[in-house]
């Protein structure tokens, strides 16, 4: 495992796994179920992306869980990674308490639109490529635009994630999805997957998550809902509690 590069905000790690370990993920995303996810609950699958497919199951871990039985030893792997980047990720068990897994083929035709993860209290994402060969020519390609797209521009819806990378004075950084690289990048930052060219003699194959923290807004809710409890009982009126923006 050896980082390859590094920017603001995403990191590239080439040959992240052992060759048993790699082996043993292959195996379970060969034998894993896929459902066409556009019109899945991922929101950021947008109507014209061809059809990737999504694996029909997603694990999720916590960030003290350590390696569970029955998990690919990858899954122990990734987890200590994130714990150990919290530049990336935050602290564990303060900043995120959640790691998913799930595995994407990215058939010949298919690609997934600029989005950035941002909200839900996301602080990060990974992918890992786990294809045995990727030619130059073949697309699919992991673009991000090394900036902070959460805050609103001038003008600008903060959902349109395009229009922050068309309007932006940067270019974007193409990071080419070599078997056994994993690239981890900030929520906020603006990214997508380049179609997979037609003439690609493989799936796009990779394990993906975002690493996130527990639904803070139902917290904010349920705070909000045990003030105006409080309030209630001794007659005053409760303050509402803000909705904090991420
Ligand atoms: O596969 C990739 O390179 C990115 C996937 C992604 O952005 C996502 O699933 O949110
Ligand atoms: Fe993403």
């Amino acid at each position: 495992m050896r980082i390859t590069q590094r920017g603001e905000r995403f990191t590239v790690v080439d040959d992240f796994l052992d060759d048993e370990e790699l082996a043993e993920l292959r195996g379970v995303a060969e034998r894993s179920a896929f459902s066409d996810a556009v019109n899945s609950t991922v929101s950021v699958i947008q109507a014209e992306d061809g059809a990737a497919r999504r694996g029909r199951r997603t694990v999720v871990r916590g960030a003290t869980d350590g390696r569970t039985a029955g998990d690919p030893a990858a899954y122990a792997r990734i987890l200590r990674l994130v714990a150990d980047e919290p530049a990336t990720f935050g602290v564990p068990g303060e900043d995120w308490d959640k790691t998913g897994f799930t595995f994407w083929n990215y058939p010949a035709g298919s690609r997934l639109g600029w989005h950035s993860d941002a909200g839900g209290g996301r602080q990060g994402s990974y992918i890992l490529f786990l294809h045995t060969e990727w030619r130059a020519s073949w697309g699919g390609e992991t673009l991000l635009l090394d900036e902070d797209a959460s805050k609103p521009r001038d003008g600008l819806d903060p959902a349109d994630v395009a229009g922050w990378v068309r309007d932006s004075d940067r270019v974007p950084v193409a990071v080419l999805p070599r078997p056994n690289r994993l690239l981890y990048l900030r929520a906020g930052t603006p990214h997508q997957v380049n179609r997979v060219d037609p003439t690609a003699g493989l799936v796009r194959t990779s394990l993906t998550g975002h690493v996130w923290k527990k639904l803070p807004e139902s917290v904010t809710e349920s705070r909000a809902s045990f003030r105006r409890l409080l309030g209630a009982l001794d007659g005053s009126a409760a303050p509402e509690a803000g909705r904090g923006t991420s």
